[in-house]
């Protein structure tokens, strides 16, 4: 499993009102790699997201997945947004089984495959539940089981943990960091924090005004502690890269 990205180029709007989003961006994720994408807001995170999606095309460059060109979106690719986007007419279980029903598999078959998930995010005596009845950290669970349960190569996830309180957010950050632990997809993480990248992250992509600023990866043992002197030292130096940044282009960096 490879993602190349190469020399990708993305703007909006017309000739008048043109805006540069993506300037050339090019990195290599590995198989399994844990990458987070980290920069302030509006520096074009969700847009290179999206194109990883195939969500939208890029005006210039390529996106290859295993040698292939991202055309549009797949299953190959799961992706898991800040906002949860369950259905809330369908049940926990029927949630995270809409995948492989779609994919052609019975109903037991469906549901045989998101009890395994479901039980992977903890949530097992929640399947008859509904959205509505579940918390903001408990939603973002089956938001992961339904994205895991189409098998992706890839788990694209934009500030998932964004919205949930910093308790919460914490203990969703070590619970997928063991899902990923056990199952071993490629993570591609937006983030504006950077606490949450160096704890997660094999390799911190840091974007500044539509560029990757600086690609640098992070071989610090896990489980990794906030109060570790490497841990403190890495912080400190995303922290002063993104502190270099323009100060039109800042925004909440925790
Ligand atoms: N569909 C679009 N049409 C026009 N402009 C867009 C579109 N999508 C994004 N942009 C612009 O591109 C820039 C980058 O947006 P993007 O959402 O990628 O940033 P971000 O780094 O993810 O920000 P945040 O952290 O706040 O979500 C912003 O100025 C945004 O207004």
């Amino acid at each position: 499993m490879s993602l190349v990205v190469s020399d990708v180029n993305k703007s909006f709007g017309d000739d008048e009102s043109k805006k540069h989003v993506l300037k050339n961006v090019s990195f290599v994720g590995k198989e399994n790699e844990f990458i987070c994408i980290l920069g302030h807001s509006g520096c074009g995170k969700s847009t290179l997201l999206n194109l990883l999606a195939g969500f939208a095309k890029p005006d210039e460059g390529t996106i290859k997945v295993n040698n292939t060109i991202v055309s549009g979106p797949h299953r190959e690719r799961g992706v898991v947004f800040q906002e949860h986007a369950l259905f809330p007419w369908y049940t926990v279980l029927d949630n995270i089984a809409m995948g492989p029903s779609l994919e052609g598999r019975s109903k037991s078959e469906a549901r045989k495959i998101a009890t395994t998930y479901l039980e992977l995010v903890g949530l097992s005596e929640c399947a008859n539940q509904y959205p509505s009845q579940l918390s903001g950290g408990m939603k973002q669970r089956v938001g992961i089981a339904r994205a895991l349960a189409n098998k992706p190569n890839i788990l694209l996830m934009d500030e998932p943990f964004g919205a949930l309180d910093i308790l919460t957010r914490e203990t969703m950050r070590r619970e997928l960091l063991s899902i990923w632990m056990k199952l071993k997809t490629m993570v591609i993480f937006v983030t504006h924090s950077i606490d949450e990248a160096v704890y997660l992250a094999d390799r911190v992509l840091v974007m500044k005004d539509g560029e990757v600023a600086l690609n640098k990866e992070i071989t610090l043992e896990r489980p990794r502690k906030s109060d570790h002197s490497e841990f403190i030292s890495i912080s400190k130096e995303l922290q002063s890269l993104l502190e270099t940044i323009n100060e039109s282009n800042k925004g909440v960096l925790t």
